[in-house]
């Protein structure tokens, strides 16, 4: 690279469409939305129920496919691409938080951590699992299965597993939902020292204090931008 180049977007997503249909009813849930993030930035993404907050962040996040526009993940194209390449893109760059989803329940937390660090990978993972839990203080809690976990340890938990492949890029819907206003603090300074560090984050959020710590907030009625 040279120095007048910058370097790409952590999330790049242009004009992206997304209809649904069943039977004769046809829902548009995306109508050209466009959104970015550029390394280190935190976007906060709002707006009403059924506006399509969720659904742009699966296509972000690969795991759904827009019928129109591109996704590009730090440079790289996830959108169009066959599933094992998605899934390769997710494995290396992307850390996804959405709403305890991202753990196996029968697995303890510390395996699901060495399970995301177990998939092949750019370098060695900058810290082990027993890191990231200190990091989340959860070390007393990293034997325990996700289920006797409390909601605020498992918003924890599934914090430490979205950073375990050292990720550009955090997808998170709605992280601190169900969390108490301590508990959301905790997983804010974590996520913002995230995104200090060059980490960019996208987050789904109807929480005030998430948006006040966005360095863009986008809001979106009916699949559009406004
Ligand atoms: N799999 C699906 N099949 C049919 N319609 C869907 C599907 N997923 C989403 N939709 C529709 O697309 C629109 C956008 O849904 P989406 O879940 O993205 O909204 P949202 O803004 O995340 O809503 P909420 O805040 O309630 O979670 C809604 O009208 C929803 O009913």
């Amino acid at each position: 690279m040279t120095s007048t180049q910058r370097p790409p977007a952590a999330v790049d997503a242009r004009e992206l469409y997304r209809f649904f249909r069943s039977g004769e009813e046809e829902t548009l849930a995306l109508r050209g939305v466009s959104v970015g993030a550029a390394p280190g930035q935190i976007v906060a993404v709002q707006g009403p129920s059924g506006s399509g907050k969720s659904t742009l962040l699966n296509c972000l996040a690969g795991l759904d496919e827009p019928a129109g526009g591109v996704v590009r993940i730090a440079g790289e194209r996830i959108s169009h691409r066959p599933e094992l390449e998605r899934s390769r893109i997710r494995s290396r760059r992307i850390g996804i938080l959405l709403q305890h989803r991202n753990l196996l329940p029968h697995l303890s937390v510390r395996a699901n951590i060495a399970l995301v660090q177990h998939a092949p990978r750019r370098h060695k993972p900058a810290k082990t699992p027993d890191e990231l839990l200190a990091q989340v203080g959860l070390s007393a809690r990293s034997a325990a299965r996700p289920a006797t976990l409390s909601g605020g340890e498992l918003a924890r938990a599934g914090l430490a597993v979205a950073l375990a492949n050292d990720p550009d890029v955090i997808l998170a819907d709605e992280p601190t939902g169900e969390l108490d206003g301590t508990t959301e603090l905790q997983v804010l300074q974590l996520l913002a020292d995230h995104a200090d560090h060059g980490t960019a984050i996208v987050v789904v959020t109807h929480s005030a204090p998430v948006a006040r710590i966005a360095d863009l907030v986008v809001t979106l009625v009916d699949g559009r931008v406004v």
